[in-house]
């Protein structure tokens, strides 16, 4: 349930931050269920409206693309306005549109504004930060039905849903912050009808691969297995995460983890065992369960790796260039340079998420 937001506004020049809540815009909609949370972040410079359809986002009429449709930006060009205009401009807008807030007296008219209209329209405010500095590409792949989509879903909106229709692509963005850096990373996160046709599998295509099979189908394992070989020699600086979905039914599990961490080891991959399901029966914390079982923890460590791990590389590719080696030998240190990233990236995320304590 989704009903109030409390928000800091950026202090206007010289004063102290101010704290809103616009819980009183929203009282008419306690039926809505907003895939949006707001994080109460240090760095946030600004309030942000969206205005329009959001409620019930997830309702069986709509379609889940309707997630990347709620998620995308659009941010107003306003300088050739004025501020009434703008503010009148974006609050008869009717389909969803994210302002930026610029200054204090704007946001102060978009609230008086908004609080006039609470009965004839519907808004949401969340809170956001500048502009992400690194887009990552993330593609799910894996064999039918084990769990792409509803991991995607759970992963950006933390929600469950049980059925999906196959028959679109879903792309959906989500900003997070690695862990230990103050840069934002705009995820654009992918669940393919066919990576195989539609070329999504090609190097550039993508950052970070997302490899699923279902613990309890020891055959969608086998098809992760069968495109191993190929997958080597297609990526590059790439990360490939082997998640094992279904973590929940681990008591009709067909495969291992042992032997899904074999696996995943001597390809160079990453591995984790997730539940896109595992809070769909209980809001409540379960200490007893590993963390590795939070599809949300998985995938931000997979990415936080990433992040650290092309930042470290880069500046490492950029000392060695200035070293002035021959041609073959630069080269040859920088394939060596990929290989240690790529085994590291693998590494690193083993270490911060140790598969021993899984079960
Ligand atoms: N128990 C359980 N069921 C899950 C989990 N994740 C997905 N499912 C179910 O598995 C089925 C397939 O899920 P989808 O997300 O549609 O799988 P998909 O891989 O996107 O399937 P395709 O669209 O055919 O490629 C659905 O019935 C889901 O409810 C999970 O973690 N646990």
């Amino acid at each position: 349930m989704w009903n109030s937001v409390t928000g800091r506004l950026p202090p206007p020049k010289g004063q102290g931050e101010l704290e809103v809540s616009f819980s009183s815009l929203l009282e008419n909609h306690e039926s809505c269920e907003c895939p949006f949370r707001v994080f109460p972040r240090r760095c946030a410079q600004s309030l942000a409206i969206y205005s329009g359809r959001l409620d019930c986002p997830y309702s069986s009429e709509r379609n889940i693309t309707d997630i990347g449709f709620y998620e995308q930006h659009h941010f107003c060009e306003t300088r050739s306005q004025t501020e009434e205009s703008k503010i009148q401009a974006h609050s008869e807008m009717t389909s969803p549109m994210l302002i930026e807030i610029l200054d204090y007296r704007t946001r102060q008219m978009m609230i008086e504004t908004l609080k006039k209209q609470k009965s004839e329209k519907k808004f949401s405010i969340l809170q956001f930060r500048p502009k992400p500095e690194r887009d990552m590409k993330i593609i799910f792949w894996g064999a039918d039905q084990v769990g792409k989509s509803a991991l995607l879903v759970r992963f950006v909106t933390g929600r469950y849903i049980s059925e999906y229709s196959s028959l679109t692509n879903f792309t959906v963005t989500k900003t997070i912050t690695p862990t230990e850096s103050d840069v934002d990373v705009k995820l654009e996160v992918t669940d393919p009808i066919s990576c195989e046709t539609s070329g999504l599998l090609k190097k550039s295509s993508f950052d970070l691969l997302l490899l699923v099979f279902d613990i309890t189908n020891a055959e969608s394992f086998r098809w992760i297995k069968e495109r191993a070989d190929k997958l080597k020699q297609d990526r590059r600086n790439n990360g490939v995460v082997l998640l094992g979905n279904k973590k929940d039914l681990s008591s009709r599990r067909e495969v291992s983890t042992e032997q899904a961490r074999q696996f995943s080891e001597a390809n160079a991959w990453a591995y984790f065992e997730v539940s896109a399901a595992e809070l769909a029966d209980s809001d409540e914390e379960d200490e007893s369960q590993d963390h590795d079982k939070s599809v949300n923890d998985a995938l931000k460590t997979a990415v936080t790796e990433l992040f650290l791990f092309r930042r470290n590389f880069s500046d490492k590719g950029q000392g060695k260039k200035s070293s002035g080696t021959s041609k073959g030998g630069e080269s040859r240190r920088r394939s060596s340079t990929v290989r240690e990233y790529i085994h590291g990236f693998a590494n690193h995320v083993a270490n911060r998420f140790p598969l021993g304590s899984r079960s």
